[in-house]
């Protein structure tokens, strides 16, 4: 197959568990402009499917008709669902069909033992900020995957964010830290939202003067290349309300909470790796 951009635009691609990451990247790549009779997907639920069908014009089919004849094939169900998906496919897969896995916790070494010998895994761990081209990938190669390979898992990442190669140990940091990460900003900003609403303000203002500064904040990070302590203590004046308000955080061990929850993150991720490891080997 052709490595050409006009190439991997024409080849086909299969995604097998549209579920919310997996709409993610489908509605990416639709956004990119990729053709949707070259996207084909799965899902186990009827109005899933249904769904999907009518907001992208693609082709909604079985696991099995969706690999034959794919030459990309990502894979997005959770961990736990993963051993019986790759039992399903392994027969119809085209011998040089690239598997990109995003689940959480699942190694290239438990994806190759589920697959025929030599076919190339690319795994990645992505988020959802990228519905709005803003997502930050991180992807290591399997045993048999390519340069070219990576390129191609690129290719399709960055249409919708930032995407970076990393060694395979480090996914499961990248899983707490990027993965998993919005759900923690979320979070923060649902604290501060209600702690507006029992300062008294309405919950639209509440809300806008939060969402507003979370993104005016990751803007400025941005785009000043400053550290973020610089950042802070330009924010913080002596003796002033950061500053009062800060000592409270410190005071509640938030920062040490931030490290526990990522190290539970962490964990998690590698607990779901030797369940998917063990699954494998008493297949
Ligand atoms: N959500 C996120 O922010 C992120 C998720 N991920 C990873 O992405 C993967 C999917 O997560 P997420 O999208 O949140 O989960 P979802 O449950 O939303 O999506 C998974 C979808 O796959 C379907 N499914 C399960 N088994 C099969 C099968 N054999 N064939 C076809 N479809 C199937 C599920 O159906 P049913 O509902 O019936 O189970 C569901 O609709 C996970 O492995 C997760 O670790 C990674 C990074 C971020
Ligand atoms: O919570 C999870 O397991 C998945 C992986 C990263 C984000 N969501």
């Amino acid at each position: 197959m052709t490595e050409t951009a006009e190439g991997r635009q024409r080849s086909r691609l299969a995604l097998l568990g549209a579920g919310v990451m997996g709409e993610t990247v489908l509605s990416g790549l639709v956004r990119a402009g990729w053709d949707p009779t070259d996207l084909v997907a799965t899902d186990r639920r009827p109005e899933r499917v249904a769904e999907l069908e009518a907001a992208y014009g693609i082709t909604m089919t079985t696991n099995v008709d969706a690999v034959a004849g794919a030459s990309t094939v990502v894979l997005v169900v959770k961990p736990q669902d993963m051993r019986g998906l790759l039992s399903e496919i392994a027969p119809t897969l085209d011998a040089e069909a690239l598997v990109v896995s995003l689940a959480a916790g699942v190694d290239t070494a438990t994806l190759e033992a589920g697959l025929p010998a030599g076919q190339p895994v690319v795994r990645v761990m992505a988020n959802t900020p990228a519905q709005v081209d803003e997502g930050m990938a991180a992807v290591a190669a399997g045993s048999s995957a390519t340069p070219d390979h990576l390129e191609r898992v690129r290719d399709i990442l960055s249409a919708t964010g930032r995407v970076e190669v990393v060694p395979e140990g480090y996914l499961d940091a990248v899983t707490a830290i990027s993965g998993s990460g919005p759900a923690y900003l979320f979070f923060v900003v649902e604290a501060m939202i209600e702690a507006g609403v029992h300062l008294g303000l309405p919950r639209d203002l509440s809300t806008e003067l939060v969402v507003q500064t979370m993104l005016g904040s990751a803007k400025l990070l941005r785009e000043s290349g400053e550290h973020p302590t610089v950042l802070r203590e330009r924010v913080t004046s002596p003796g002033g309300t950061t500053a009062a308000a800060l000592r409270e955080l410190e005071d509640h061990k938030v920062r040490a909470a931030f490290l526990s929850a990522m190290e539970a993150a962490r964990d998690r991720s590698q607990a779901l790796a030797a369940a998917a490891r063990d699954q494998q080997a008493h297949r």
